[in-house]
């Protein structure tokens, strides 16, 4: 069965309103998420090998912000240690409903404990992998510090974070470059022009991007001993930072 597309933004709304992970956007999420990021498969598909080649027998397994589940399955589904445990953490109700459904029809054997709360109520414990798929640029900027940090604190020796996120640029021409780049990608997967605007509009206050250098400082300010990027394209970028 085909995904529902997204037709969320197609047609003039007076009001725009904030962008929120309501069910409207759960139920069209894979089609809106593969269209509007570039690079996501590629993304999500090693994030399952990264965890294959870090994750420790007995360890917890993270997918912080998991919508609808869709890096857990890649961790399930790559995972050859014994008694690991992925726990999925989700705040909207809409994503963590249809999430549940879909790992329901997952066969492969690691435990998956889906948990519907604020990323920053969950303990984080006895982690080889702990997964952010653009879920940290929908945080509190005042926060942040204090999630990177407890994740670190959560993570055993040799353990890593992926993190995923929308990146702004320093120069100035190159992120109006990128912004620009990533728009044109959004009308090549056919969003309109207006459908690029008011989605543009609906996530400016909700979804904060930061620079690179940021991430970066942030990931080495907690103590993780090196992080790089791994994958980029334009303005969309992803992360390990290593324990
Ligand atoms: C862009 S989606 C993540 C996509 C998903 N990781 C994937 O790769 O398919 C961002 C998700 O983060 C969730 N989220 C945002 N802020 C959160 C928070 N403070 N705690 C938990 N989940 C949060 C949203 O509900 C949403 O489902
Ligand atoms: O920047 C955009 O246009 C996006 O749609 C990006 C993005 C994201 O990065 O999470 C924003 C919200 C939706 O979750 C899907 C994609």
């Amino acid at each position: 069965m085909s995904e529902p597309r997204d037709t969320l933004y197609a047609d003039p709304l007076g009001e725009t309103g904030l962008f929120t992970f309501d069910d409207q956007v759960a139920r069209v999420f894979p089609d809106m998420i593969k269209r509007s990021v570039p690079g996501y498969t590629t993304i999500i598909a090693m994030t399952g090998l990264l965890a294959q080649r870090y994750a420790t027998p007995g360890s917890n397994l993270y997918d912080l912000g998991c919508s609808l589940g869709a890096s857990t399955l890649a961790m399930r589904q790559n995972l050859r240690e014994p008694g690991c445990r992925i726990i999925g953490v989700d705040n909207s109700p809409a994503m963590l409903e249809r999430c549940r459904n879909i790992v329901d029809t997952d066969t492969h054997e690691t435990a998956v404990d889906l948990v519907c709360a604020d990323l920053e109520n969950v303990a984080i414990e006895n982690a080889s992998v702990v997964v952010l798929n653009f879920t940290l640029q929908f945080v509190p900027l005042a926060i942040r510090d204090d999630v990177i940090a407890r994740i670190y604190r959560g993570l055993r020796p040799g353990g890593i974070m992926v993190l995923s996120e929308k990146v702004t640029f320093e120069d100035p021409h190159l992120d109006a470059l990128n912004i620009d780049l990533h728009h044109q990608f959004k009308r090549a997967n056919g969003y309109s022009e207006l459908e690029v605007a008011q989605k543009r509009a609906a996530i400016e206050h909700v979804l904060l991007p930061e620079t690179l250098a940021t991430h970066k400082q942030r990931m080495a300010s907690a103590g993780f001993q090196a992080a790089d990027v791994w994958f980029q394209c334009f303005n969309f970028a992803s992360l390990v930072a290593l324990k």
